[in-house]
């Protein structure tokens, strides 16, 4: 098990409201992908989050929750990664959650295990997008973005999200070219091993999300496709 989240490659993220077999459950944790989120946007209650942890806990793998309600936040997760959309249009999505949320739980809060996320979300179909009603930013905006969360906010990471479609590699070169410190999470689309390989290239750690869900076998072969030079 690595914990050093700045030496992740691949990590599944699992949707706590979604249906699951433990036999495929067993194939994702074991499949030598680097860590297991858990996290979405809709349908997230306390109960579905605390059956998935119980069950992932059966393996030898960390365990995150990426936190989007507040009232489903449970102790028991190896780190607890928290989202600031800097592309919405809202301050609410940025920073007052979270502030309302430091008001309540504080004290409970240890840091070696919380890892606040830059996210930029560029699908506008994405529901994440649509809930922090985000503004499509260009280029130049997106590169900005990537600059601010390190050299602004000194965030541990920066998150490029295209949730539910695949994105554009020339533009995850450009941003991977202007993160030195952060770490750079690239999520969105991933169906193919080709696709996992091509925004490897760029991104620290890939996230494959929504085909678990719709082509598992694909989705399984993502990791041995990023992680195939190393074994
Ligand atoms: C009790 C205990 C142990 C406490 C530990 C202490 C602790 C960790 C406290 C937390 C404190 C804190 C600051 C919490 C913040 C709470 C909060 C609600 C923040 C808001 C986060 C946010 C901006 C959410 C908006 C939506 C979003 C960006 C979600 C991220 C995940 C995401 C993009 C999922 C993908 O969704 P998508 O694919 O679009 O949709 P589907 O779900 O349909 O797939
Ligand atoms: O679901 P997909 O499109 O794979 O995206 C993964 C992740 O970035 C979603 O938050
Ligand atoms: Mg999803």
């Amino acid at each position: 098990m690595n914990y050093k989240i700045n030496e992740w490659e691949h990590v599944f993220k699992l949707d706590p409201a979604k249906e699951m077999t433990d036999e495929q459950l067993e194939l994702l944790c074991e499949s030598g992908t680097d860590a297991i989120i858990i996290g979405g946007t809709d349908g997230i209650t306390l109960d579905n989050i605390l059956d998935l942890l119980y069950r992932v806990r059966r393996y030898a793998i960390p365990c995150v929750l990426e936190i989007s309600e507040l009232d489903a936040i449970s102790p028991g997760f190896d780190y607890y990664f928290i989202p600031m959309v800097l592309n919405s249009t809202e301050k609410k999505w940025l920073m007052d959650i979270q502030h309302e949320a430091i008001k309540e739980y504080k004290e409970m809060m240890n840091w070696d295990e919380i890892m606040m996320e830059g996210y930029c979300i560029l699908n506008p179909e994405a529901k994440a997008y649509q809930k922090t009603n985000c503004s499509l930013p260009d280029e130049e905006d997106v590169i900005s973005y990537a600059f601010m969360a390190e050299h602004i906010f000194h965030l541990p990471i920066f998150y490029l999200e295209y949730s539910g479609s695949y994105g554009d590699p020339q533009l995850v070169d450009k941003v991977s070219r202007e993160l030195e410190e952060t770490t750079f999470f690239y999520g969105g689309g991933i169906t193919t091993a080709k696709q996992a390989q091509e925004m490897k290239q760029y991104a620290d750690v890939i996230v494959v999300g929504n085909s678990i869900y719709s082509n598992f076998k694909a989705a399984l072969q993502t990791v041995a496709a990023v992680k195939k030079d190393k074994t």
